[in-house]
């Protein structure tokens, strides 16, 4: 299933917030979506989600125009800010979400058990938001998206309030989702920690959308015994596979090789050298 937007167009009073977007997700893939503040990443989301009108543009699945309701019914939207209902317990939250998605009510008590165990937030069921820390919330919301198992999933900033080993594991989870069936759309500004689970990105600026010109594949910092740091060669290699067979032919050929690691900065620099600046 292919989810695509083309022209995608919103205005606020005589603001252009997004203008003439074009987006395309697969399901299996992850997309980055960067930009910096004020580009119109959240307005495009919003819209993709079914949730704001857009001014001008179609959105289809697999070439079919699809409407607003039945966009909603698909798709899981994460919102970068979870509002949490604060008088209710988190098993509550995600029942009442799956009731609101016409799960039958044991359904749904069902999904938000499974769900709270998958973001570690069990021992938090019969205990009111209130009590749960920003990251927490965090990923009570990323729960909340999964409830009615949506085949498409908009990420707003999901990570920024979580600790690293909850990060690490929404990044595995993505993957995992992705592999099942999902198409994932992520927007950050954490573009290391992004370039390190996506597989396409779509820069944003000015409410435009272009495709990030990042080269395939990845390179990689080589370093041998006794040869100093500044001197560290890079190389570009398709996929992890190459690059292992590489290492096993540098061991093989008795060099000694004391560092081979993934260079990670790449989306960085590609952002970096945009024009385009805050808004
Ligand atoms: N409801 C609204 N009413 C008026 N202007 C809005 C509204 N929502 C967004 N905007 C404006 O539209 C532009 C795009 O906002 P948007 O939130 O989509 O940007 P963003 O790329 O998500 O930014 P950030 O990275 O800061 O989250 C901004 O200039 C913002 O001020």
């Amino acid at each position: 299933m292919t989810l695509t937007a083309n022209g995608l167009s919103r205005t606020f009073g005589r603001h252009v917030a997004v203008a003439g977007a074009d987006i395309s997700v697969s399901t299996g893939s992850i997309t980055g979506l960067v930009g910096p503040n004020g580009a119109g990443k959240t307005t495009l989301l919003l819209m993709l989600a079914g949730l704001l009108q857009p001014d001008s543009g179609t959105i289809t699945t697999d070439g079919a125009e699809i409407d607003a309701p039945r966009l909603r019914s698909m798709v899981g939207w994460m919102p970068d800010v979870f509002g949490t209902w604060d008088s209710l317990t988190a098993g509550e939250i995600l029942t009442t979400f799956g009731r609101l998605h016409g799960l039958p009510r044991t359904d749904a008590r069902r999904r938000a058990v499974e769900l709270l165990e998958l973001v570690h937030l069990a021992e938090f069921a019969d205990r009111p938001a209130h009590e749960l820390s920003r990251g927490q919330k965090q990923r009570l919301g990323f729960a909340r998206t999964l409830v009615h198992r949506p085949r498409v999933l908009l990420l707003d900033e999901p990570a920024s309030g979580m600790d690293p080993r909850s990060r690490v594991e929404l990044r595995d989870q993505l993957r995992t989702l992705a592999d099942s069936g999902c198409a994932v759309v992520i927007s950050s500004h954490i573009l290391t920690e992004l370039s390190e689970m996506v597989d396409d990105v779509i820069i944003m600026t000015e409410g435009r959308t272009r495709p990030s010109e990042l080269s395939a594949g990845h390179r990689w910092r080589i370093r041998e015994a006794n040869q100093p740091a500044a001197s560290a060669i890079t190389m570009r290699f398709a996929d992890e596979r190459a690059a292992a067979r590489h290492l096993a032919e540098m061991i093989t050929a008795g060099r000694q090789v004391v560092e081979f690691a993934r260079v990670d900065t790449e989306l960085e620099d590609a952002y970096l050298a945009l024009d385009a600046d805050r808004t």
